[in-house]
């Protein structure tokens, strides 16, 4: 009676779907083949929501900006060996950022692994994907799914959130399972992602520090973003006075219109401060490792002159690059709420010659970007084509702004103001190109709300492909190409006159038409009114819109902000 034994059976497909269900995940991003096909089709049946790819690099960024845009594990399943290949970039970026996100692989049996007698797609996955990611396991028995998926979750988003690999050997899938067994195999996660309390001396040292300090800075990074502390925060910030400046994935967390917000003096600010708070922000290299002439010390091996506090989920991040003084080790939101109440009543605001000094540079540098933004010159430099962004944003705080590129990052991050948490995502700690399609996906599937990419044609290029994806899911998504016809710029030239040089595209390529071959809609702005207008279109209409917009071709610089960081540059300092 095999009808009634399958009807009391379960099997590994299902008890998948189940222990995912039953933790609150009901999205995955995925690339179907053998052995996950069945199991997306049988996740769509059992009301999951799957969103599939056309390449795995970009459903596992898809997952990771999931996860930071929700606080839940994002879930990205790729088929064996190249498919996870494809995902792992997706894995260690996300890992990289400190992003919550889950790479599933279907993966060959291990008794033909480890014998290597060459399976379809044969690769010792668990052990290339462990060095680049925060936890990776191996379910090799039905009964164990349950535990594999709650051990993934909770590395997943507890303590420094990061990327967990999970490994799923195709012969998992068709085990089977009495379903009351399979039923009490699965774990619901409690409390995920524990409160972690920082000690009260921590807190009461930091307190005094601070308030020691005649040119106090605070710096808020994307774990900030990430904690959703976002009320006390701002409490932190508007009760003690003091200055902050916010990393690119923290803008937002105050408006960036805010009196005390100090981006548009961030060199002065940096240079001068005694003391720096760190709030889920690494001393690394987009903080010059708190040395050389960022810091205004003397020479590029010397550190900041300023003292530390480090406000940190990882006991590990103090001392990283130069000595904490005080260390503030949890959870960001009990972090700042512990600080908020040590502060007391007797608390004096930063210096005026301190806070005005500030203001004297931020008016001076912003009427100067004004006076840049105003021309209306054609073809359009960034400067132009960013006010048409940045009067979108302001009109559409809650839009959801993805950004990458060289020059049109960097002029972007400064120009466009952010009014919420969380609606700026862009290249992250790495700095990676080819995040853009990824996370305008997600971005769109995790919150329905509008989304904006502001991609340099380059950037665009490494995951242009998906804007069938886009498509395919009618997202409300409006591509923007800056397109200067290269790699920071469109003018490089070959000597040699044979191929063209490296950094340079074809001249005035049509990416509007990509869009246009899936049924989106594809326009081309060469002047501030088209893209204002095209943009307006897009936002209200919610179509799947891409916008090539052309840029003057020699307005870039090599590498943007971070031209330094080229060999060739260096050896000319
Ligand atoms: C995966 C990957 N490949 C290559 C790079 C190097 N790179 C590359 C290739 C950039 C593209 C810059 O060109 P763009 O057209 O995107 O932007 P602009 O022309 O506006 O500067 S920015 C940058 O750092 C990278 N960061 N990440
Ligand atoms: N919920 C959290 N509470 C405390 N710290 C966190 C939390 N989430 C992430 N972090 C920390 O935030 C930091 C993020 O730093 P980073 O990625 O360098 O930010 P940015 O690039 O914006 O400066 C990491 O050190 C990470 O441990
Ligand atoms: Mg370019």
């Amino acid at each position: 009676n095999e009808v009634q034994a399958a009807a009391e059976t379960t099997d590994g497909f299902h008890l998948v779907i189940e222990a995912l269900k039953l933790n609150g995940i009901d999205t995955i991003y995925a690339l179907p083949g053998i052995p996950i096909t069945d199991f997306l089709r049988m996740a769509q049946a059992e009301g999951m929501k799957v969103i599939s790819f056309r390449h795995e690099q970009h459903a596992g960024n898809a997952a990771a900006a999931h996860g930071f845009l929700t606080g839940k594990p994002g879930i990205c399943f790729t088929v064996s060996a190249p498919g996870f290949l494809n995902g792992l970039t997706a894995l260690a970026n996300a890992n990289t950022n400190c992003f919550p996100m889950i790479l599933v692989s279907g993966s060959s049996e291990r008794e033909i692994v480890d014998l290597q007698q060459g399976d379809y797609e044969e690769m010792d996955q668990l052990a290339i994907a462990k060095p680049l990611c925060k936890a990776a396991f191996r379910v090799l028995h039905a009964e164990d799914i349950g535990v594999g998926i709650a051990r993934a979750i909770r590395s997943a988003v507890s303590g420094r959130p990061g990327g967990v690999y999970l490994d799923l050997p195709a012969k998992l899938f068709a085990q089977t399972l009495p379903k009351d067994v399979g039923r009490k195999s699965l774990i619901e996660v409690v409390d995920p992602a524990p409160k972690q309390i920082p000690a009260p001396d921590a807190v009461s040292r930091a307190i005094d520090l601070l308030k020691s300090a005649k040119k106090p800075l605070v710096i808020l990074g994307k774990g900030a973003a990430y904690a959703r502390a976002d009320a006390e925060i701002r409490k932190f910030i508007e009760t003690t006075g003091v200055p902050y400046l916010p990393m690119s994935m923290a803008k937002g967390l105050l408006p960036d219109t805010h009196p005390q917000c100090a981006s548009a003096a961030r060199s002065y600010v940096l240079a001068e401060a005694d003391v720096v708070m760190l709030v889920g922000a690494r001393l690394n290299w987009l903080l010059s490792h708190a040395k050389g002439k960022t810091w205004g010390a003397a020479s590029s091996k010397e550190t900041s002159k300023a003292k530390f506090i480090q406000v940190d989920i990882s006991p590990t991040e103090a001392d990283s690059n130069v000595a904490t003084a005080a260390p503030v080790i949890g959870d960001i939101g009990s972090c700042i709420c512990a600080m908020n109440a040590a502060i007391g009543s007797s608390w004096q605001k930063p210096p005026s010659d301190w806070t005005g000094a500030i203001a004297d540079r931020k008016d001076k540098n912003l009427s100067k970007m004004a006076e840049n933004m105003a021309k209306d010159t054609n073809p359009m430099t960034f400067q132009t084509a960013l006010s048409v962004i940045k009067d979108k944003i302001k009109e559409r705080p809650d839009a959801i702004l993805v950004n990458e590129g060289a020059n049109t990052l960097d002029f972007c991050r400064s120009i466009v103001d952010m009014y919420e948490p969380r609606k700026r995502i862009d290249v992250g700690t790495w700095g990676i190109m080819g995040i853009g399609m990824g996370y305008s996906v997600a971005a769109a599937v995790a919150t329905g709300k509008p989304v904006i990419a502001v991609c340099g044609d380059s950037a665009f290029g490494f995951s242009g492909m998906e804007v069938e994806t886009v498509c395919r899911y009618n997202l409300p998504v409006c591509v923007v190409v800056f397109n200067n016809n290269g790699i920071y710029k469109g003018t490089d030239t070959n000597p040699r006159g044979t191929e063209v040089a490296p950094t340079v595209f074809v001249k005035d390529a049509k990416y509007e038409l990509m869009m246009q071959a899936f049924g989106g809609v594809g326009v081309r702005a060469a002047s501030r009114a088209e893209l204002r207008a095209a943009i307006d279109e897009a936002v209200s209409s919610g179509k799947p819109t891409l916008i090539n917009a052309i840029i003057d071709e020699t307005a870039g610089t090599e590498s943007g902000r971070i031209t330094s960081l080229n060999p060739a540059m260096a050896r000319k300092k």
